[in-house]
């Protein structure tokens, strides 16, 4: 064990890491409301770890998209569950996000000098959202596709302040001029590639803040 320990050691340096790690202790005014990061970042790993999942049955076409669906709830080995996971953790993830929003805006945890994190905080707010109305338009049900329709509208309302720009994004969004094929494709890419990937990269600016500034101090 002891040679194991030396070996890794000398080429690795493991125990200055855990040396940081243990050397840091939890303040005593931290409370359970502190935990409410720590959840959301728990319903992520769950949504990936289902989400993943869920794209070895799922075709993002038109035609087969709704099929799939039925195929994952009622074919597929623990399909339904993994769904439901899928599904009930994208709730959860929101409604706890809100609950952290509102943790660290009331013990004014986005003060100097934790701009930067509450940044970070609110482009990943974003994702979270996009994530949900990108998903939710993925099994190309009746409510899904209504629902794609009306959102990659909205942008239309821009054209009052700049002419052109708001037809400019519909089209970009859609692919097209109609919701079909391409804004599925759209969809989906963004939902299982750009958002994950986008996520990933300011969950590490975001923990790599907070480990380095620590958790804002008692009101
Ligand atoms: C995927 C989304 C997010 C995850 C996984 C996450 C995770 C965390 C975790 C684990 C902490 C440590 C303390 C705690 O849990 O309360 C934290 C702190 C913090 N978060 Fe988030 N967060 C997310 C989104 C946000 C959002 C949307 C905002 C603000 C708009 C935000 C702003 C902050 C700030 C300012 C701190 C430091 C608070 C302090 O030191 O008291 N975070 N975050
Ligand atoms: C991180 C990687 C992720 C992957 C690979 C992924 C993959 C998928 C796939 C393949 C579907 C279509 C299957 C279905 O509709 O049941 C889907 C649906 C969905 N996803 Fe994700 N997802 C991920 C993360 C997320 C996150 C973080 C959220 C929400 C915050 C989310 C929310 C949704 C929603 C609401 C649906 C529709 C579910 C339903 O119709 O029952 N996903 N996702």
């Amino acid at each position: 064990m002891g040679f194991i320990y030396d070996w890794s050691e000398e080429r690795l340096e493991i125990q200055s890491i855990a040396d940081d790690i243990l050397s840091k202790f939890v303040p005593s005014h931290v409370n359970i409301f502190y935990c409410f990061g720590g959840i959301v970042l728990t319903a992520f790993i769950f949504q990936g770890a289902s989400g993943f999942a869920l794209t070895i049955y799922y075709r993002p076409t038109v035609v087969e998209a709704f099929s799939s669906i039925q195929l994952i709830l009622y074919h597929v080995n623990l399909g339904w569950f993994i769904r439901s996971i899928h599904r009930w953790s994208s709730g959860c993830m929101v409604l706890v996000l809100i609950l952290h929003i509102s943790r660290v805006y009331l013990t004014g945890g986005f003060k100097k000098p934790r701009e930067l994190t509450w940044i970070s905080g609110v482009i990943l707010a974003v994702a979270t959202v996009s994530f949900g109305v990108t998903g939710y338009s993925l099994p190309w049900d009746q409510i899904g596709y209504w629902a794609c329709k009306i959102v990659t509208a909205v942008p239309e309302a821009l054209d009052d302040l700049l002419p052109g720009a708001g037809k400019l994004l519909v089209l970009t969004l859609r692919g097209g001029f109609s919701v079909g094929q391409t804004t599925l494709t759209r969809l989906y890419s963004i939902h299982t590639f750009v958002l994950p990937l986008v996520t990933l990269v300011l969950l590490i600016v975001h923990f790599s803040l907070l480990r380095k500034q620590g958790i804002s101090g008692p009101l």
